[in-house]
């Protein structure tokens, strides 16, 4: 089948200002003095080698950990969006954050957009359709395969209605057609989002992203 993207439903365009930003665990800075406005509609792939930093800034953005220096601030149309509401603009597809064990992948979906609304008006079939994953509906995410885990957690992330998308290692464990896959619904994000995709594989994000790497920031 073929899957052109459906319009989305209108969103706002969000801005993420910082300024002075650092990052601290114990003595050891991670980042620090960073100042930049990413701004919807760019595609941000934050490069760094391993434990350089990318997911620890990519937190701190989303705001699931405080900075250690410098502020932080949202903006939809030059008017501010209070830290604690941001999470409602945000879609997170993370290596580290779980889907539940518990859960069948219907089940897994049903409960995800009782939470958040989806960005197309796909029915539950369709979803599971557009996932490739029409065979494992009713399977228990405790027995998918590493790369149906993250085929699961990418699409929850592309389907919710969210400005900002943060994709940490969005290509582990994909196969090449799960990889194509991802890149197809990379393509298919609405224009005026905000994307972040830490990385060190070019093939995960456009040539046309712009790079903050972590290691000019330390
Ligand atoms: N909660 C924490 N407490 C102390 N140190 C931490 C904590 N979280 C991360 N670190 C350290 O911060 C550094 C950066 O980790 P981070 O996971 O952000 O790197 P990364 O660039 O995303 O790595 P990778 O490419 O391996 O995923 C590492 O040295 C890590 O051990």
């Amino acid at each position: 089948m073929s899957h052109s993207p459906l319009p989305s439903t209108s969103s706002p365009q969000l801005s993420i200002g910082v300024a002075d930003l650092g990052k601290k665990f114990n003595r050891d800075w991670i980042f620090r003095k960073l100042t930049h406005t990413f701004k919807g509609g760019e595609i941000y792939a934050v490069t760094g080698p391993n434990g350089s930093g990318k997911s620890t800034l990519l937190q701190v953005l989303w705001g699931q950990m405080p900075p250690s220096t410098g502020t932080l601030t949202y903006d939809i149309s030059s008017t501010n969006v209070p830290a604690e509401s941001i999470f409602r603009h945000v879609a997170i597809a993370t290596p580290y954050l779980d889907l539940i064990e518990e859960f069948t992948l219907r089940e897994q979906l049903r409960f995800h957009f009782s939470l958040r609304p989806s960005r197309y008006a796909w029915s539950e079939n369709e979803m599971l359709e557009r996932m490739y994953l029409t065979h494992a509906r009713d399977k228990y995410i405790s027995n998918f395969s590493s790369g149906m885990r993250q085929r699961v957690k990418l699409a929850l992330a592309f389907f919710s209605e969210a400005s900002i998308l943060f994709l940490d290692e969005p290509g582990t464990n994909l196969d090449q057609q799960a990889f194509d896959w991802y890149l197809e619904q990379l393509k298919a994000v609405p224009a005026h989002c905000l994307v972040f995709i830490a990385s060190n594989q070019p093939a995960e994000y456009p040539a046309n992203a712009q790079k903050i790497d972590i290691m000019r920031y330390k």
